[in-house]
């Protein structure tokens, strides 16, 4: 068995801990560098002391170059500014990416996959495999439904999110928008206000919901006459979410230059 070696970028975050909590909880990957920008408070520190998962020996450091040769992957969970400085250093260090930052705009996400044309990148705004299963069961339930049920998604974070509607949300009405036959552009609805009119046939509706601590709840509404199906997924922990990264970080590593999401890590 191959090891993987794995660089994480916004290792002190939410998601970079929780990340390396996973790395230290699977033998087919170990962390070669532990990635921050310069000058933040924890530059030195260990990042498995700050994971709380034990010393790894290895430093929370700003230099992504020599992070890079330190490592096979590099998994990113910042913000998309500083997943597209990164973008450039993989591509010339020929290093495949895991993306999980959400919040990126159409141009940004053209230079994701100008990038994956040179590497392998796996991009998914959810690593969860109940997210994943459901992206599928959406995109199956909207084309059997799509014509004859309204279609509405609720999403709920943490007050510390800063991006809305969350990359989950985008993904599942992106998948319910395909399955119907549909173009996410034109049928999405992201705010009501005021003297809306009647629903649109064919929109798709988002709502957000921020507060307190919770880690991410979506569910989808197809909403018909005298019938409603709702698909829920709600997560407890953030380590569906790391478990997720560094199984996809294993499985792109070594592969053609791409852009992968985590329904081709499950073959979905
Ligand atoms: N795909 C998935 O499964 C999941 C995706 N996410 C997404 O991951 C991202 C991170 O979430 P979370 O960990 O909760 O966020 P946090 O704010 O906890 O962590 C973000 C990390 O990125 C660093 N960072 C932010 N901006 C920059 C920058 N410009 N340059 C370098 N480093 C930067 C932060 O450093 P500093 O402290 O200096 O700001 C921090 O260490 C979000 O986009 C979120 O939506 C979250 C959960 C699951
Ligand atoms: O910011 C978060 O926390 C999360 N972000 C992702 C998203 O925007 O969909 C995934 C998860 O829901 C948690």
């Amino acid at each position: 068995m191959s090891i993987t070696r794995l660089a994480i970028l916004g290792a002190t975050g939410r998601m970079g801990r929780a990340v390396i909590q996973a790395v230290a909880a699977t033998p087919a990957v170990t962390l070669g560098a532990a990635l921050e920008r310069a000058g933040h408070t924890e530059m030195g520190r260990d990042a498995g002391t700050l994971a709380g998962v034990g010393e790894l020996g290895v430093p929370i450091a700003a230099d992504l170059r020599a992070g890079l040769d330190a490592c096979d992957v590099l998994i990113d969970f910042t913000r998309p500014e500083a997943t597209l400085s990164a973008l450039p250093l993989c591509v010339a260090a020929g290093t495949g990416m895991v993306i999980g930052t959400t919040g990126f705009d159409a141009a940004q996400k053209a230079q994701i996959e100008a990038a994956a044309r040179r590497i392998p990148i796996c991009l998914s705004a959810n690593f969860s495999i109940g997210v994943t299963v459901c992206l599928k069961l959406l995109e199956d339930a909207a084309r059997v439904l799509g014509s004859d049920f309204d279609i509405e998604i609720v999403e709920a974070h943490h007050r510390h999110k800063v991006d809305a509607p969350s990359g989950t949300a985008l993904a599942m009405g992106e998948a319910i928008a395909r399955g119907a036959g549909l173009r996410l552009e034109e049928a999405a609805v992201y705010a009501r206000q005021g003297h809306t009119g009647p629903r649109p046939a064919g929109a798709i509706g988002f709502a957000t919901v921020r507060g307190g601590d919770v880690i991410g709840d979506h569910t989808v509404m197809f909403l018909g006459e005298g019938e409603r199906v709702e698909i829920t997924h709600k997560a407890s922990s953030r380590q569906n979410f790391a478990r997720g990264a560094v199984r996809a970080a294993a499985w792109i590593h070594g592969r053609a230059p791409g852009l992968y999401s985590m329904r081709d890590v499950l073959g979905l």
